[in-house]
């Protein structure tokens, strides 16, 4: 291990890895990692999240870092295999090799370079290719698909897809953030039989509750990061009252643990979590990765470790950007106690 890198090790270190498939419009990750007496916590808000909305996902690392998380009320946390906006070939490969996933969160809602969205035709294509995969791996019918839009339909358009889709699942699950307001997810369910679930509506709204009180969520997908940490999480769940899904922001390990102890501290857990996401990285922050095994992750802590942490370290410029970064998040915290 080099001297800096030692260093580095004993508080900070930002890491930097290209995605496996382009996700959304990512195609690497990086972020910073912290550790505090009670170990790793992870700070990783996307690049276009401003001071003000990412000072929250340090609240996260830092309950990681110096708290730790709540006792755990199970020792295993099913999870979905994320399939991204890919052919219908490489999402049967993906599905394949999911670590005996046998719910999967396909990602339809793309927009293409042109700024279009994706035909209904190749999301069709996408489903159905997972769902044969699923009834081979499983057997007919035991696997579970559900749909994430992130928000790019219009309700018009949510009408039109979702019972295409549904069909071609052989029955949804549920569908992901189909539109982008809490108002246009209310319309869209009021009119289509397969379940609601809101994301973006919770982790980026004012009032992750008005969801709720607009009853147009069936379930609502909770990220650890984005809501300021587990315990802030665990209270949200309680308030909300409806099944909730713990989800990642493509974190590492050491991220995707902060979900995984949510999942596993939280009383109800009717769905799989979409916490399988380490597979969309090139490479993580340890050479023991959180990936499913039998479609389930272990609860435990995640360290990263020197050889992984040499493999992913960010080039100086990256590095220094994040260092910066978190001083000022700090600042944004130190000035909200004040
Ligand atoms: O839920 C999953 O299966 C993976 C996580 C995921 O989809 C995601 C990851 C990063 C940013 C946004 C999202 C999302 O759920 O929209
Ligand atoms: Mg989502």
């Amino acid at each position: 291990m080099s001297a800096s890198l030692s260093a580095t090790l004993q508080r900070r270190f930002v890491w930097s890895t290209p995605l496996r498939t382009r996700f959304r419009d990512l195609t690497s990750r990086d972020g910073l990692l912290l550790r505090g007496d009670a170990g790793w916590g992870e700070l990783s808000p996307f690049w276009e999240y401003d001071d003000a909305e990412s000072a929250t996902w340090l609240r996260a690392a830092r309950e990681a870092a110096d708290l730790g998380f709540p006792a755990p009320v199970r020792d295993r946390v099913p999870v979905n295999v994320t399939v991204p906006a890919v052919d219908a070939e490489r999402a049967r490969e993906i599905v394949l090799a999911s670590g005996g996933c046998t719910t999967a969160k396909v990602k339809v809602g793309q927009r293409l370079a042109d700024g279009s969205v994706e035909p209904v035709e190749a999301e069709v294509e996408r489903v159905q290719a997972v769902r044969e995969v699923l009834d081979t791996l499983h057997g007919p019918s035991v696997g579970r698909i559900r749909v994430d839009v992130n928000g790019t339909w219009d309700v018009d358009e949510a009408r039109r897809r979702i019972p295409r889709l549904d069909a071609a699942a052989g029955g949804l699950e549920y569908v992901e953030q189909p539109c982008r307001t809490v108002d246009e997810l209310a319309a869209v369910r009021r009119s289509v039989d397969v379940p609601v679930a809101a994301d973006e509506s919770v982790r980026r709204a004012e009032d992750p509750l008005r969801v709720v009180r607009a009853e147009a969520a069936d379930v609502v997908v909770l990220k650890v990061q984005p809501l300021g940490g587990v315990r802030a999480c665990l209270d949200l769940a309680e308030q909300v009252g409806l099944p909730v899904v713990v989800s990642s922001a493509l974190e590492s390990s050491v991220g995707l643990a902060a979900g995984v102890a949510l999942a596993a501290a939280l009383p109800e857990l009717p769905h799989a979590c979409g916490l399988a996401t380490s597979q969309l990285l090139t490479r993580d922050v340890t050479d023991d990765p959180l990936r499913p095994v039998d479609g389930a992750l272990p609860v435990r802590r995640v360290a990263p470790d020197a050889g992984a942490l040499a493999a992913v370290a960010a080039p100086p410029d990256l590095e220094q950007r994040w260092l910066e970064r978190h001083d000022r998040l700090a600042a944004v915290l130190d000035r909200a106690r004040a």
